[in-house]
């Protein structure tokens, strides 16, 4: 991983956004029919490196600009020397704007669509449907679709697999399986939301001349999650820092028989660099965690009135709670007051639990204390149950934003393709999941460097897209075996990659 500084974070336009991006752009004098034959070119660059050079290429074009784009492509590919054969879902007298144009430039016979001999094709191309996809696929529509995948040819994707919708990265019905996508300018949300990612392929994006600046005006709120977004606000110890500079971190532990979760987030806010850890426990617990712990310190903590007196003490300016309190009333009460303690709070499991039916009571809590929220999906619902418009939006990240805007905390929707939303709009896709972090504690572990980055005064956004991101990476680093022990201990090898 080779991580250079300046590296801006890169932005993921939605199709909205990436409409004004090309209005944008031909307001600016790039004509659009220059824009598709760019658009085209890249796509025809990249199937010329896939073909040897008699190869036979099917193109499919659709109804609408992908389509255009498909016929660019069938002209470019012809004039290089390969057997091109084009087929139109539609007729050629409805083409319009640009994709007419393009489509006068194609001297070739238009096929139909339904016609096309995919299984003979070296390599197809898929021009049926881009972000303007309306609705799920049928008919002819489905039938190509169907017929393409079943040829078992490599298909090439313009701009995104047909029938993937390009906000949501959700199969409308069916959708083409691409080998490799050539997209443009910047990628879309189904580039890096599931399924759209798993139907993609490789993913190419091409520049067809739309500058940044004009990218960041249309869209500049949704960004990839990577080193890039974050990288300069995460903390870097000075020689002169001690350890009360790097922040002290509360873990509230379970009872006696559920304190493993609080001990591997306490772990990991320490590796993470959190200058304290202190493990709130139960009495009932306290033997059993002081066996256990070592660096990380240990304090008696009986229910909300003893977190309360716990946190006089204003050194403690990060807490986690959640993993393995218990699902009722107690852990609502403990997390009112750490919320009104007003400092930086990582909420999981239990503490999201325990407000299913009863998210009203987190509406706008977070205000004053810089907090996450880590529900994975089935929390998610749970806690949101009753408000259909956070739990509606086919969209994960938008049901992300406005679960943020309603509690005004940052929220860590996880998944294959965990999405991080904060109540400013900003928004992140992660992409280096591992399915080997689907074991028991993860988790907790995530909460802990989530926390423990807060410690060192990272705000919540950044300090949750790199958690996000450093957790991945490390169980990526680990693979096959990895359990939940092993996580924190991966952290510091993450870290010298990000630091050195
Ligand atoms: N800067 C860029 O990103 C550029 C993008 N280009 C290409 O333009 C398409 C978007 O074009 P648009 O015409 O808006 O949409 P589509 O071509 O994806 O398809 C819309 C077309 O299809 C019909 N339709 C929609 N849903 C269905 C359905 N379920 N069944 C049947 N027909 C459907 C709809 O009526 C329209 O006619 C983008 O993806 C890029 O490939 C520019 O070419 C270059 C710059
Ligand atoms: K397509």
């Amino acid at each position: 991983m080779i991580l250079r500084l300046e590296m801006p974070p890169e932005l993921v336009l939605r199709s909205q956004e990436m409409k004004q991006a090309d209005a944008a752009s031909i307001a600016a004098g790039i004509p659009g029919i220059e824009l598709m034959r760019r658009a085209g070119g890249a796509v025809a660059k990249a199937a010329a490196e896939m073909l040897t050079k008699e190869a036979k290429v099917v193109v499919a074009a659709g109804p609408g600009q992908n389509g255009g784009d498909g016929f660019v492509v069938a002209t470019l590919l012809v004039r290089q020397g390969h057997r091109v054969s084009l087929g139109l879902l539609g007729n050629v007298e409805r083409l319009s704007g640009d994709a007419a144009l393009a489509a006068k430039d194609w001297k070739g016979p238009v096929e139909a669509a339904e016609d096309l001999p995919f299984p003979e094709a070296d390599l197809i191309v898929d021009a049926l449907f881009g972000t303007g996809i309306a609705r799920d696929l049928y008919g002819s529509a489905r039938a190509a679709v169907e017929r393409m995948n079943a040829s078992g040819r490599p298909i090439l994707a313009v701009d995104l697999p047909s029938g993937i919708d390009g906000d949501t990265g959700r199969v409308r019905g069916v959708a083409v399986r691409a080998m490799r996508t050539v997209t443009f300018a910047a990628r879309k949300p189904c580039h890096l939301l599931m399924p759209g990612r798993a139907f993609s392929g490789d993913v190419e994006v091409a520049d067809i001349g739309i500058t940044s600046k004009t990218l960041a005006a249309s869209g500049g709120k949704l960004f990839a999650n990577a080193p890039s977004l974050w990288l300069d606000k995460l903390p870097r110890p000075e020689l002169s820092s001690h350890k009360y500079d790097r922040g002290h971190t509360l873990v509230v532990s379970g009872g006696a028989t559920r304190t493993g979760a609080a001990r591997l987030a306490a772990r990991a806010a320490l590796r993470i660099g959190s200058g304290l850890v202190t493990v709130a426990s139960p009495p009932e617990a306290l033997g059993v965690n002081a066996a256990q712990l070592t660096a990380v310190m240990l304090r008696g903590c009986d229910g909300p009135e003893g977190l309360h007196h716990i946190l006089q003490d204003v050194r403690l300016n990060a807490l986690v709670l959640g993993p393995a309190l218990g699902v009722h009333s107690g852990t609502r009460a403990m997390v009112a007051v750490a919320a009104h303690a007003r400092r930086s709070l990582v909420l999981d499991a239990d503490a999201l639990t325990s407000f299913e039916d009863l998210a009203s009571e987190l509406h706008q809590a977070f205000h004053y204390a810089p907090t996450v929220l880590t529900p994975h999906d089935g929390e998610f619902k749970r806690l949101f149950n009753g408000h259909p418009d956070i739990l509606d939006p086919e969209s994960k990240i938008e049901r992300a934003h406005r679960a943020a805007v309603y509690t005004g905390a940052v929220v860590v929707l996880k998944g294959p393709d965990t999405v991080i939303a904060s109540p400013d709009g900003r928004a992140a896709i992660n992409e280096n999941g591992t399915p080997y972090l689907g074991t028991a504690g993860t988790g907790d572990t995530l909460c802990g460097i989530i926390a423990g980055l807060m410690a060192q005064g990272m705000p919540p956004f950044e300090a949750a897209s790199a958690g996000v991101w450093i957790h991945a990476e490390a169980g990526a680093s680990f693979g096959p075996g990895l359990i939940a022990e092993d996580l924190a201990e991966l952290v510091p090898g993450v870290l010298r990659k990000l630091l050195n």
